[in-house]
């Protein structure tokens, strides 16, 4: 689905990212992980098209078809296909809790301004249909009761379930998740774990960055480890667990923040 080929990236000279290959498979949760400063922030930038690599290749892969992704800007990939999102919530807090669901299909809305103002019926009946995906998908994350809120005054927990289902409502590709638990209590964090299932069981790709490990090692089908820019383990949880440079990578974080 997503290939890495040698992407780097540097900032000012100094790299962020060296060589980092690998492949996210179609229908599994793949999670990227490793300490703080390994590049995985860096990573899913470059990805969406936040930051433009130095050099390698992203590219997204449908069957046959393959397209190099590292060289567009975000908007285009995510008309592609890819959603996301954000480690610090990115909600339009004034807005309705529908609305901003209702953003996460704006690649589809695709109406002109003249057209909205005439208010034409094929338009009315688009709006209708639009509006009936984003209630399900927030009916998915237990918020459809919540839906006229806005989006500012409701709890952190679901704050982040409403991103989830802003990311979800236009059936992606590929989801990329920055630390879609941080935050939550074990009750909240069981409920998105259920839902990641639940998604991968409809056969959604995701991409996970989480530093819980528990999740990760419970969740995810293949496991990317990150270190100093660099992939030094990729395999199922019970490989890279058991995997030396993994443990000394992780210690020597602890050491140095001790
Ligand atoms: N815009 C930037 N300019 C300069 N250096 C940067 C920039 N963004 C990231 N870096 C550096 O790149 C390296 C990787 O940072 P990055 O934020 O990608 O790591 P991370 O794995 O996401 O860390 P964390 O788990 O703490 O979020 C760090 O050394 C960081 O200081």
């Amino acid at each position: 689905m997503l290939h890495l080929d040698a992407v780097s990236k540097q900032f000012g000279g100094l790299p962020a990212l060296s060589d980092v290959t690998f492949r996210v498979p179609q229908g599994q949760i793949t999670a990227l992980i490793g300490p703080n400063g390994a590049g995985k922030s860096t990573l899913i930038n470059c990805i969406t098209g936040v930051l433009t690599p130095t050099c390698g290749s992203i590219s997204l892969a449908n069957g046959t078809n393959s397209q190099e992704i590292s060289t567009l800007p975000s908007h285009a990939i995510s008309r592609l296909g890819v959603a996301r999102t954000f480690q610090n919530l990115k909600l339009f807090e004034r807005l309705s809790v529908l609305d901003n669901v209702l953003a996460g299909l704006n690649n589809e809305a695709g109406s002109s301004l003249i057209m909205a103002l005439l208010r034409l019926p094929y338009l009315r009946h688009r709006e209708r249909q639009l509006k009936l995906r984003a209630l399900e998908a927030l009916d998915r994350f237990g918020l459809a009761d919540k839906a006229d809120w806005p989006a500012g005054v409701m709890a952190y927990g679901d704050k982040k379930r409403l991103e989830l289902a802003r990311a979800t409502v236009s059936q992606p590709q590929l989801i990329l998740l920055d630390e879609p638990v941080a935050g939550l209590n074990a009750t909240e964090t069981l409920a998105v774990e259920q839902q990641l299932r639940r998604l991968r069981q409809e056969g959604q790709t995701l991409l996970l960055v989480e530093h819980d490990m528990e999740l990760v090692m419970g969740l995810a089908d293949q496991v990317v480890v990150l270190d100093s820019g660099c992939v030094i383990a990729c395999g199922t949880p019970d490989e890279v667990q058991k995997n030396p440079r993994v443990l000394e990578a992780y210690l020597g974080s602890m050491e140095a923040t001790a």
